[in-house]
């Protein structure tokens, strides 16, 4: 076990036994327009909920998505979906828009996080998916979603590791 799993592991025990909403903070609703296109995900194993963040995107006419993940090894697509849209079950228990669905670029990426920090270093599942979208759209607003549980002082960031804009918790909204 590498020092980044012993943390997961750590980190999702925390959130686990957790909960609490994560609101629409403000400076959050402030950024949206319709024109943005914004990248949500749907909540799994006790992750933190973005559903008020999504509700605000709609509200303000941004398109939605949602990624879609083949496997591990497979970079993420980001589809576009609208609430209520069918979603078919996808690797990792994760329940994601089907394939046909047209895949957009994210302007503004909710991210589920594992951990993170105040400097916005973010800790995620371990295989790449959100670090490697990040590469691929290096001009999208990237917002980690996390309960303050997940906080930690433990992350030392990775050469490949792109830092988040801002964090949204159950407390407080987070710019590093
Ligand atoms: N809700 C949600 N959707 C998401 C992610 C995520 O973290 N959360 N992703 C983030 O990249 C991508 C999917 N990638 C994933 C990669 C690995 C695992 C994974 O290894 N999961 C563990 C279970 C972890 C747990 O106990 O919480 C496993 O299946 O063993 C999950 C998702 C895109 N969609
Ligand atoms: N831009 C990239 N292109 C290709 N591979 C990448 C890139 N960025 C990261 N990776 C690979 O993905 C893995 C990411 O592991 P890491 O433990 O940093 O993930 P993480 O911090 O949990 O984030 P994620 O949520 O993206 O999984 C590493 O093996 C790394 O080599």
């Amino acid at each position: 076990m590498t020092d980044k799993d012993s943390l997961r592991a750590t980190l999702r025990a925390r959130r686990r036994a957790a909960s609490g909403a994560i609101p629409a903070w403000p400076p959050f609703v402030a950024l949206l327009s319709p024109a943005l296109v914004v990248a949500s995900y749907v909540p799994v194993g006790g992750e933190a909920d973005p559903a008020a963040l999504e509700r605000a995107a709609r509200a303000a006419g941004c398109t939605l998505a949602l990624p879609h993940v083949v496997d591990r090894a497979t970079p993420l697509a980001f589809l576009a979906w609208d609430a209520g849209a069918v979603l078919t079950e996808g690797p990792f228990g994760l329940r994601q828009p089907p394939a046909h669905h047209a895949a957009v670029a994210p302007d503004v990426v909710l991210t589920p996080l594992v951990g993170f920090d105040r400097q916005g270093n973010r800790l995620g599942q371990g295989a790449g998916h959100y670090d490697r979208a990040f590469a691929a759209f290096p001009d999208a607003h990237r917002i980690g979603i996390a309960l303050a549980v997940q906080e930690t002082d433990q992350l030392a960031p990775d050469p490949w590791d792109v830092p988040l804009h801002a964090i949204a918790t159950d407390r407080e909204w987070i710019v590093p």
